[in-house]
């Protein structure tokens, strides 16, 4: 199975998630440029967090219209692994692959911390994680307040979409202090904390490799 990082103007995140998804975790990865037009031969997306083109107009709003887009939603469509964090989850509710709406964040001020997560791990991305099992991962981010109607709510919950909620704090104001969703199908997912930048303990934490290892196992053997 090979991964393609997608790498957008702006993107700062980029290497720390090639490098856990390859030189930590040891699967086959590659940088893909956003003017691209083919995905062919990768069976995975990863999307990094940033400031793609500059965060102008609403974060992730200029990149859902880059050229590797049509790839994207195509691979997405395919039931293949589609993940986007921080800039990434933005990216994709702008692509109109995940629900809801990312806005600023309900104190108005970009946010960097080390946060308390809670795993849902009746997902595809959480499988490896504890029942509810409670994780620190580093947020950093301006526009991470989601939103959606209530109809959209209910069916997020119904369908065990909402794979990680903050604990105690809810940093920027969230619905349900919802962290992270993935869509109906289960193959997308988006969430603002960053688990690239907590996979070995010199970062100051490895919770995240677990998400890594849940995205190897049930992807890996249903794509083989
Ligand atoms: N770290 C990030 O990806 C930040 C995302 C976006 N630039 C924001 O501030 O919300």
């Amino acid at each position: 199975m090979k991964f393609a990082v997608i790498q957008f103007p702006g993107s700062n995140c980029d290497f720390d998630l090639l490098w856990a998804i390859r030189d930590v975790m040891g699967a086959e990865a590659e940088f893909v440029w956003h003017d691209e037009a083919s995905l062919a031969g990768f069976d995975g997306v990863l999307i990094p967090g940033g400031f793609s083109y500059g965060d102008y107009l609403r974060c992730g709003a200029i990149a859902s219209f880059a050229n590797i887009m049509p790839e994207i939603i195509r691979l997405a469509n395919e039931g293949k692994l589609v993940f986007g964090t921080c800039n990434g989850f933005q990216i994709l509710v702008e692509a109109g692959l995940l629900p809801g709406g990312l806005i600023r964040n309900e104190k108005l001020k970009f946010v960097s911390k080390w946060q308390s997560l809670r795993v849902n791990n009746q997902t595809k991305f959480t499988s490896e994680f504890a029942e509810n099992e409670g994780i620190s991962l580093p947020i950093a981010h301006g526009e991470g307040h989601y939103i959606a109607d209530e109809a959209t709510l209910a069916e997020l919950r119904a369908n065990h979409q909402i794979a990680f909620t903050y604990d105690g704090e809810n940093p920027n104001g969230s619905a349900e202090a919802i962290a992270g969703i993935t869509n109906k199908a289960g193959n997308v997912l988006g969430m603002m904390p960053h688990p690239e930048r907590a996979v070995e303990d010199l970062l100051g934490g490895s919770d995240g490799k677990k998400l890594f290892a849940s995205i190897l196992k049930n992807f890996l053997e249903v794509q083989a």
